[in-house]
């Protein structure tokens, strides 16, 4: 059993210091895979997803993980994507016969360098340290990786257990903005919103630290099911649409793709972009 003492909002176990959840104020728990495994979304993603998505694309495929906190599920993810068992396989030789290349980024550069540092696939997937809100650099940083590829877009993006702490932190019109720009950055979105049930768990937490409550908590005008506004704002505001929900994962989150209808993305069918 870990033995934890906590010390201003520091718990200290024998494994080194872990923050106090209330004191993660982006969610950037340091161990936040050991309390949601990654093994709880992946089981309900089918296994070949990328080929259905893309059944004609020979090219590598881009994928963008928004929030990635120390990496194991991105990493987790590219191994279920491409087929490949943990020890088994190469990401040279994926048995889902795709190449697929992962740009993950967190806000947290402490996060950020303990991916990098354990990274098994260094080559295909790249850790950077980014605030997803910063309109002044996300551009720029994610049109230079892009270009890299000769690519304006991403054929996919993540954004899971995020939702939330852009929706605490930059209100409502943050959220709505965030999805905005996510949206225009791919032609899949898969999207793990937290429940509303999960806000008020994140304010409380923090007043039992005795900090104030998030900055907009409780002015949020887009409340209840959040899985449904979100589903509203990308489909009405974001021209995405909904593929299908997954399911939910046990701790109630649901797993929802979304597809781009907008003009502007890269990799359509020719009868696609006429329409
Ligand atoms: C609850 S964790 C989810 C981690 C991972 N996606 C997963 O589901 O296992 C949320 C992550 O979002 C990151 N995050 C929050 N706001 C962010 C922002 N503005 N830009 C980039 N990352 C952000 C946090 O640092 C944290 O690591």
């Amino acid at each position: 059993m870990a033995v934890a003492v906590q010390v201003a909002g520091v718990f200290f176990s024998l494994e080194g210091p872990t923050l106090e959840p209330g004191a993660a104020p982006y969610g950037n728990f340091p161990n936040y895979s050991r309390f949601h495994p990654p093994e709880g979304r992946l089981r309900l993603l089918p296994g070949g997803l990328l080929r259905q998505l893309f059944p004609s694309d020979a090219r590598p495929l881009l994928g963008l993980d928004v929030g990635c906190n120390s990496g194991e599920l991105s990493v987790a993810l590219y191994r279920h994507l491409l087929g490949l068992q943990e020890g088994k396989g190469s990401p040279e030789q994926p048995a889902d016969g795709k190449d697929l290349y992962l740009l993950c980024c967190d806000i947290d550069p402490v996060l950020i360098e303990r991916a990098q540092q354990s990274s098994p696939f260094p080559n295909s997937i790249s850790f950077a340290s980014l605030d997803i809100m910063d309109s002044t650099s996300r551009e720029p940083f994610l049109s230079s990786y892009l270009s890299r590829f000769g690519r304006s877009t991403f054929d996919i993006s993540f954004c899971m257990s995020v939702t939330m702490w852009i929706h605490l932190n930059h209100g409502d019109r943050g959220l709505v903005e965030f999805l905005a720009f996510l949206s225009s950055q791919c032609r899949y979105l898969l999207i793990e919103p937290q429940p509303w049930k999960c806000y008020r768990a994140a304010a409380r937490r923090l007043r039992k630290l005795g900090r104030n409550d998030f900055d907009h908590f409780r002015s949020l005008a887009i409340n209840g099911d959040m899985a449904e506004r979100i589903t509203q704002i990308l489909t009405k505001d974001c021209t995405m649409e909904l593929v299908c929900c997954f399911g939910s994962t046990s701790w109630d989150r649901s797993l929802l793709l979304f597809k781009s209808n907008g003009s502007n993305h890269e990799g359509r069918e020719p009868s696609e972009q006429q329409q």
